[in-house]
């Protein structure tokens, strides 16, 4: 862990307040799921949330994406409470943001922007800093005339990571260049991926795939016995990683990528497209769910479509269920300890696996349990795959 970029929790941590709309339709629940990633998100980057503020409207604000009572209220209270930054959890216009942030007279960030900041943070290789530093371009190109910029810029801090800012204020042509040279570079480093992928035609190849924090690089490790980077963060994971495991003499390929999240900015999806490819050129996939999350349906679903973005969607999947030991079903406070996550984690196993045809199964990585179930089944499958494949291979026998 020690060699991870991890931010400096010795300075102050900015203190932020949430902005959101309430859709018609939408559940309070589902509200609350909505914050509190955007909290998680705001915790991962460094940052710390003093407020929320929501506002129900049947869409947006063309011009301030909350109404201007709202933005008032938001006003006063980042005046009075000495707020660093509003952060609103959907991705704004060019025109928003620039009328936002001359109402706020405080640093505004959206979605789209605190995730690059988290990715920008992140990226270890070559490959994952210039797709960041290509998405942040793309996202800063038509928002030149932020105001805040000018006051922050020296500062540093949560959204001024990255590329530098003074390039990015002083010419529009410069980015525009910039961003035609990070092309070239992806277009190299794609190349060379390409080749080294090439050369391991050989092996089946498994990607864990799944929602951010799910678990996917601690399954990782304890199935290749490597030491993948693995925490209680968004976006631990930002460059595929690719190991050789052997399960009972069978050799196959595993990789650990990049989790996904709901409203992922457009640009980010088109600029990790490459580190995505091991998701779309692998041969199997293990779709891994946070079964303890309180919306780790909607979870799998926002992982289906983009799998269905990246056309990986048909490839064969295992469903791996983790985190068992941390499941609560929140309605049952009544049942004593034991039965309350027997039952309930059986009840939906039975209704799951009368719904689905593809082969899932509960475990808990942390804690070791039904991992050789899974084993055995990652086997089962690969086995099966490479006697198709290569059906004169003496050496799997
Ligand atoms: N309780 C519990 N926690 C787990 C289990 N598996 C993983 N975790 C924890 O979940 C957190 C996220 O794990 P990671 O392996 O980093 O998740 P990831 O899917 O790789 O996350 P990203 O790379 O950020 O997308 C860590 O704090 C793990 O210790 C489990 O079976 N039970
Ligand atoms: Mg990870």
């Amino acid at each position: 862990m020690g060699k991870e970029k991890t931010y400096d929790t010795a300075v102050k941590q900015e203190r932020a307040v949430l902005v959101g709309v309430i859709r018609p339709g939408e559940k309070p629940e589902e509200t609350k799921e909505y914050l509190d990633e955007l909290t998680f998100l705001v915790d991962t980057a460094g940052g710390v949330v003093d407020n929320i503020f929501t506002q129900k409207m049947l869409k947006p604000d063309r011009g301030t994406f909350v109404g201007t009572g709202k933005l008032e209220e938001i006003r006063a209270y980042v005046k009075s409470e000495e707020i660093d930054m509003v952060v609103f959890d959907d991705e704004l216009s060019p025109s928003q943001l620039r009328n936002i942030e001359r109402e706020l007279e405080v640093k505004v960030l959206d979605r789209s922007n605190l995730i690059l900041d988290i990715f920008a943070g992140r990226a270890q290789t070559s490959q994952a800093k210039t797709q960041v530093e290509l998405a942040q371009l793309q996202y800063l190109l038509p928002r030149l005339t932020r105001l805040w910029t000018h006051l922050e810029r020296q500062k540093g801090g949560i959204g001024m990571r990255g590329p530098g800012e003074t390039q990015i204020e002083s010419d529009r042509r410069m980015i525009l260049e910039k961003i035609s040279l990070l092309k070239g570079r992806l277009k190299l480093i794609d190349k060379q991926n390409e080749t080294q992928r090439k050369n391991r035609t050989e092996l089946i190849r498994v990607a864990l795939v799944g929602y951010t924090n799910v678990g996917k690089s601690t399954i990782m490790n304890m199935i290749s016995k490597s030491e993948v980077f693995a925490e209680n963060k968004l976006f631990a994971t930002l460059d595929t990683t690719v190991r050789k495991v052997v399960i009972d003499n069978l050799p196959f390929l595993l990789s650990d990528t990049v989790g996904f999240i709901r409203k992922l900015p457009h640009h980010l999806v088109e600029c990790f497209k490459s580190t995505l490819d091991e998701v779309r050129e692998a041969d199997i996939l293990i779709h891994v769910v946070d079964v303890s999350h309180t919306s780790f349906e909607d979870q799998i679903r926002v992982v289906n479509e983009t799998l269905k973005d990246l056309g990986a969607r048909d490839k064969e999947t295992i469903v791996v269920f983790n985190k068992i030991d941390a499941y609560v079903n929140p309605e049952a406070d009544e049942m004593n300890e034991d039965e309350k996550v027997t039952l309930t984690l059986e009840d939906f196993k039975r209704s799951w696996m009368a719904q689905h045809n593809t082969p899932s199964l509960f475990i808990s990585a942390l804690h070791k349990e039904n991992l050789e179930e899974f084993k055995q089944l990652l086997y089962d499958k690969v086995v099966a795959l490479h006697t198709v494949r290569y059906p004169y291979d003496k050496l799997l026998y």
